[in-house]
């Protein structure tokens, strides 16, 4: 089982607080985050993976300070973004997967086995010489999580991955992402994405404001949203 402890966590940009004093243990292997924009939901994706520093708090995933142990951290948790293009940094298929795994110390050639392995897994080994510059975004997200996949993380976090996508491309890549046997935290603006779900955390300001099986909450959320002003005029 993966353990997410999320300790206490504040985190601010200049004089704006994004996560107050956030704390959650998470063990279920399907976990939604929901929230209006703005409400904190990537600030908190970004502390779990310990990609920024909270103001105060911590993040342990099975005990790895994610943020101060990166080595440990890098087989631990991964993440894919909303827009592949933020986490793409390397021309070709193969060296994108290859980059990866050899950040966890892999030597050259258990690199090229492993990025092999993973092109083998989805059935796309004509994709490793190719650029990703010629790729659609769903194809560029795909190629994400075969990156993520090959660092065979505990727990992979999807910020709004399908955002963007025409409806048999996020069909495509959803089946992908239900038959894994990480833990997933999935932030989306799509509750019918994560009905099924395990649980479900809302966030609203920075804070919990809502926090059990998608059940008890996803009909609050809705009324809220329902009845909520985007706050200007279009
Ligand atoms: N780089 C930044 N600099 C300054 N403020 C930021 C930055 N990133 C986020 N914020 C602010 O922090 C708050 C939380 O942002 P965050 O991106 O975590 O929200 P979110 O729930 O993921 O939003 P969305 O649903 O729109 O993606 C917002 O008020 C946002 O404007």
């Amino acid at each position: 089982m993966t353990t997410i402890n999320i300790q206490s966590i504040t985190y601010k940009y200049g004089d704006r607080t994004a996560l107050s004093n956030v704390s959650l243990k998470l063990t279920e292997r399907r976990i939604a985050i929901v929230g209006r924009n703005g409400s904190g939901k990537s600030t908190l994706a970004q502390a779990i993976c310990g990609l920024i520093k909270p103001d105060s708090g911590k993040v342990l995933v099975n005990d790895v300070d994610v943020l101060n142990d990166r080595p440990a951290a890098l087989n631990t948790v991964g993440i894919i973004f909303q827009n592949p293009d933020h986490q793409i940094i390397f021309p070709t298929v193969a060296e994108e997967i290859g980059f990866g795994i050899r950040q966890l110390g892999a030597s050259k050639h258990d690199a090229k086995t492993r990025t092999v392995e993973v092109l083998k897994r989805f059935n796309r080994m004509d994709w490793a010489d190719r650029p990703v510059s010629n790729f659609s975004q769903g194809q560029r997200q795909l190629v994400c999580l075969m990156s993520v996949l090959a660092m065979a993380p505990k727990v992979i976090v999807l910020d709004e991955p399908f955002s963007g996508l025409d409806i048999p491309t996020k069909r495509a890549l959803q089946k992908r992402f239900v038959g894994l046997e990480q833990s997933l935290i999935h932030i989306t603006h799509d509750p019918e994405l994560v009905r099924d779900y395990d649980r479900l955390i809302w966030i609203e300001n920075g804070e919990i404001a809502a926090d059990g099986t998608p059940d008890a909450v996803l009909p609050d959320f809705l009324a809220a949203m329902e009845a909520a002003d985007a706050g200007f005029d279009l």
